[in-house]
């Protein structure tokens, strides 16, 4: 299937996958000179925040809480996530103590500042979503999501009473018994990861659960968490044919509640299925046949009453999940625990309204977080202030990866703090090409992908940041 074809000598067509994983990782260029005549926009938010008083400005800023758990039972074959083989006694390396100070460290501070940023603080947040990934921390004890939970309660200055808590689980870890404990807990949203409805994908996978388990997982979840079970599925994998995935997520959609995240296959250096395929592209789908099938996700998803609300994303009856949301939109949140990252925003005592955003990324190896936390307090190993640049590039990649709202002006620089007109970050020629061409939208309030172009996003990046 070809489109765009006379960009596709330019532009990659392999659309963009599991979401924040790969925009994070990757180095983004510097602005490009400014070539567009820029209109006159934020007037409107300048003459707001010129009468706003530090205290309106003080007002609570919405935070995402993300929690890593370390541990599977088995590494998948296609998975590069920092997680490592479940040690014997589990109990004994999952202890909330470590948990518990990071939270506090987090929401309490000092702040991770270098000399020159001395004296900014850590702002007041309300907690919109808690997000327990991993690995699997459906292997982890109750008493773990139960002290994750009251130690951001203790320590946050407020939760919103709307807070989305999702806990991603494997389907041999369900049953009801253990849905019903998360329930009770002050969980309110299941993510199960379930790949694929293909019994020699899932060996292919080196998943540890059948078709049944899966789907059987999926219904108990689905009673437990009526409209707020997501399901995890992959395509892309080697001799996949289109109609093979057109048969397999007609099924997908048969079992679906109301979110589905349907990934394609990132064949991640270092992973056994890279290993094992690297030296058989033969076996490996065609970039056309890629496209097709990420074409036909949309379609088929759409005719069930899916919206394709981010590239992998897809809800109905407004089942957006809250947590990723936050982050394509570039609003704050936590990374707590061995390898998470985090994006946090530190501000000028005296002027509120000025803002450092700063990235965080902890330590990976489970111990030495460990040790560090009830060392220091945090096991943060890196932190960075961003420049304004990096900041506003950053929301431009994740806001682009959303389709109808894609990246809201305003809300970019509200997010970023950006004093300049966020256009000037952007080489505002190679947008109009690409709105000439039918890849992207543009109005004063946005800026977004057409369905064409959101199946070239990472390519669109490269030529507009
Ligand atoms: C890190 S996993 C955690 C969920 C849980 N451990 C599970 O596997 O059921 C989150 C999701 O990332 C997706 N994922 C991981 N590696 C991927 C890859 N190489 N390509 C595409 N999606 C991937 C999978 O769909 C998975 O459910
Ligand atoms: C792989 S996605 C799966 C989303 C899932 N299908 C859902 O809708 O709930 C898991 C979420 O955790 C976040 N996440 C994964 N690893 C992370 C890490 N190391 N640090 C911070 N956030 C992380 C992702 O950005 C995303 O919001
Ligand atoms: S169970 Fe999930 S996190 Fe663990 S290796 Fe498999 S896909 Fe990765």
């Amino acid at each position: 299937m070809q489109f765009a074809p006379y960009l596709s000598s330019i532009l990659s067509r392999r659309p963009a996958r599991c979401a924040t994983k790969a925009a994070l990782g990757r180095r983004l260029p510097q602005p490009s000179s400014l070539h567009h005549p820029l209109p006159v926009i934020g007037q409107e938010q300048r003459r707001l925040l010129s009468m706003s008083t530090n205290s309106e400005a003080q007002s609570l800023l919405p935070l995402g809480v993300y929690i890593h758990y370390p541990y599977c039972r088995h590494r998948c074959s296609y998975c590069a996530f920092n997680v490592y083989k479940l040690p014997a006694e589990p109990k004994a390396l999952v202890s909330t103590e470590p948990y518990a100070a990071e939270i506090k460290h987090a929401f309490t501070g000092p702040p991770l500042m270098s000399q020159d940023e001395r004296g900014l603080v850590v702002p007041k947040y309300k907690v919109k979503s808690v997000y327990f990934g991993g690995g699997t921390p459906s292997l982890a004890p109750l008493s773990w999501f139960k002290d994750c939970l009251a130690a951001i309660r203790s320590h946050a200055a407020q939760v919103d009473e709307d807070v989305e808590v999702t806990v991603e689980a494997n389907p041999s870890d369900v049953s009801k018994e253990f849905l019903h404990q998360l329930r009770d807990l002050g969980v309110n949203r299941l993510s199960l990861g379930a790949q694929s409805l293909d019994p020699a994908t899932l060996r292919l996978f080196e998943r540890d659960h059948s078709v049944e388990t899966a789907t059987r997982a999926a219904e108990w979840a689905k009673e437990v968490f009526p409209g707020r079970v997501s399901l995890d599925f992959i395509w892309g994998r080697p001799q996949q044919s289109v109609n093979q995935w057109r048969q397999e997520l007609t099924q997908v959609l048969d079992i679906a509640d109301d979110h589905l995240s349907l990934y394609q296959l990132t064949f991640e250096r270092g992973t056994r299925l890279f290993r094992n395929y690297a030296s058989k592209p033969a076996d490996m789908p065609t970039e056309d046949t890629l496209a097709e099938m990420y074409h036909l996700t949309i379609d088929l998803a759409r005719s069930r009453g899916f919206n394709q609300y981010e590239v992998s994303s897809f809800s109905r009856n407004g089942a957006v999940g809250k947590h990723n949301l936050a982050y394509w939109q570039g609003y704050d949140y936590l990374g707590i625990g061995p390898g998470a990252h985090g994006r946090v925003s530190y501000l000028n005592p005296t002027d509120l309204r000025v803002r450092r955003r700063v990235k965080t990324v902890c330590i990976p190896s489970p111990p030495t977080w460990q040790a560090a936390c009830l060392r220091d307090g945090h096991g943060v190993a890196k932190h960075t202030v961003m420049t304004e640049a990096e900041s506003v590039h950053e929301a431009i990649v994740f806001g682009l990866r959303m389709r109808e709202m894609g990246v809201e002006w305003e809300r970019v620089q509200e997010v970023t703090g950006c004093e300049r007109d966020v256009r000037e970050h952007l080489d505002m020629d190679q947008v109009d090409k690409l709105v000439a061409g039918g890849l992207l939208e543009v109005s004063d309030e946005r800026l977004r992908c057409t369905d064409k172009g959101l199946a070239v996003v990472d390519a669109i990046l490269v030529r507009i940041l």
